[in-house]
């Protein structure tokens, strides 16, 4: 078998932790890939492989549960949209993903609502853990907590890239931020009913950073439109920019559409997905870009079909509903109510 060809550029993070000339070379790179490719993979990241091997592995244990065991946990049962969904149970612009995966966020408590709360105060709470696979519980935390060190590091490198200062985006995710880590299984083509493994989205927070076992399945649409894949390298994440950033910049910073195509069958693949937000209180002001960098600016793109809110609760809350709309009817009537009238169908 040929190695893939890999399209998007490489970036070393030890270089940002480097001396001031490697971290001010890492800082060049980083403006032209975040502009061009908004997709790039990050090798030097220095999470460790038994750390990465041992989420790996625990998560295969758990998909490899009978179904009775992984829907103990099923994310149906959490106000908060954590917990497990099956394939076929997640929609991307309303079509089934053919994967099935688990949800955490934030480890916490749930909020008390009363009838002045904002809609995604019913975001905080517990994650479910399984009791079938009892360790997965501080290989989650464990990991989250660096994926979460690392995505801060990169938003203050982004900061530097764009002229600011490297502390710019403190204000939308200090004191902390939204961690939410989906544990992801695509079942090969024989199982899944089409071959969305997951539909072309952009992801809607500020940082993307994906661990990929070993199948490929990824692709990414470059700026010209054509779809290019991203399969995995190992030793590396693949980072892409979320909408919050695509909104920070007026769109000098590309956040990509990108999707999973199903596996062969018989074949399955793991992905381990991390998603960096913002506060859920914060709204994400645009910054004042350098004038040689403004007049790269590219404007947002509108889609009538699925409004972004500058207020990142409302944004991630609105996301929530229409991907698990299970969790949403069970739980959150009231809230879709007014979605539908906020997004006529
Ligand atoms: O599984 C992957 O490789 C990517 C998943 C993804 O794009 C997402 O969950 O937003
Ligand atoms: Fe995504």
């Amino acid at each position: 078998m040929t190695a893939p060809h890999i399209a998007l550029p490489i970036l070393d993070f030890s270089l940002f932790r480097g001396t001031a000339e490697d971290r001010a070379a890492f800082v060049d790179d980083l403006r032209r890939v975040l502009h061009d490719d908004g997709f790039f993979y990050l090798s030097g990241h220095g999470v460790p492989k038994d750390l990465i091997a041992a989420l790996v592995a625990a998560s295969k244990r758990f998909f490899a549960l009978p179904l009775a065991e992984k829907l103990k946990i099923e994310m149906v049962k959490s106000p908060h949209f954590r917990g497990y969904n099956r394939a076929g149970f997640e929609r991307t612009r309303g079509a089934q993903d053919w994967r099935e995966q688990i949800d955490f966020n934030t480890e916490g408590t749930a909020r008390t609502i009363g009838p002045d709360s904002p809609g995604w105060a019913r975001l905080f709470g517990p994650n479910q853990w399984p009791e079938a696979v009892p360790e997965l519980k501080e290989i989650v935390l464990s990991y989250q907590a660096q994926v979460t060190a690392i995505g801060i590091d990169l938003l203050k490198a982004i900061a530097l890239a764009l002229g600011q200062p490297e502390d710019a985006f403190a204000p939308v995710y200090e004191p902390q931020p939204t961690q939410l880590l989906k544990l992801i299984r695509y079942p090969g083509r024989d199982v899944a009913q089409s071959d969305q493994g997951v539909g072309a989205h952009k992801d809607g927070g500020l940082i993307t950073i994906l661990l990929q076992d070993e199948v490929p399945g990824l692709r990414v649409q470059t700026v010209d439109g054509r779809w290019i894949d991203a399969p995995p390298v190992p030793g590396t994440f693949v980072i892409n920019t979320g909408e919050l950033l695509e909104l920070a910049t007026n769109g000098f910073v590309r956040a990509d559409v990108h999707d999973v195509i199903a596996p062969p069958p018989g074949v399955e693949r793991f992905s381990f997905a991390f998603f960096l937000g913002a506060r859920y209180d914060a709204t994400i002001p645009v910054l004042p870009l350098p004038e040689d960098l403004r007049g790269l600016e590219r404007g947002l793109s509108v889609d009538p079909l699925n409004p972004l809110f500058r207020e990142v609760g409302q944004n991630h809350l609105k996301s929530r509903l229409r991907s698990h709309p299970d969790v949403a009817q069970a739980h959150h009537a009231d809230l879709l109510a007014e979605l539908a009238e906020a997004v006529p169908a």
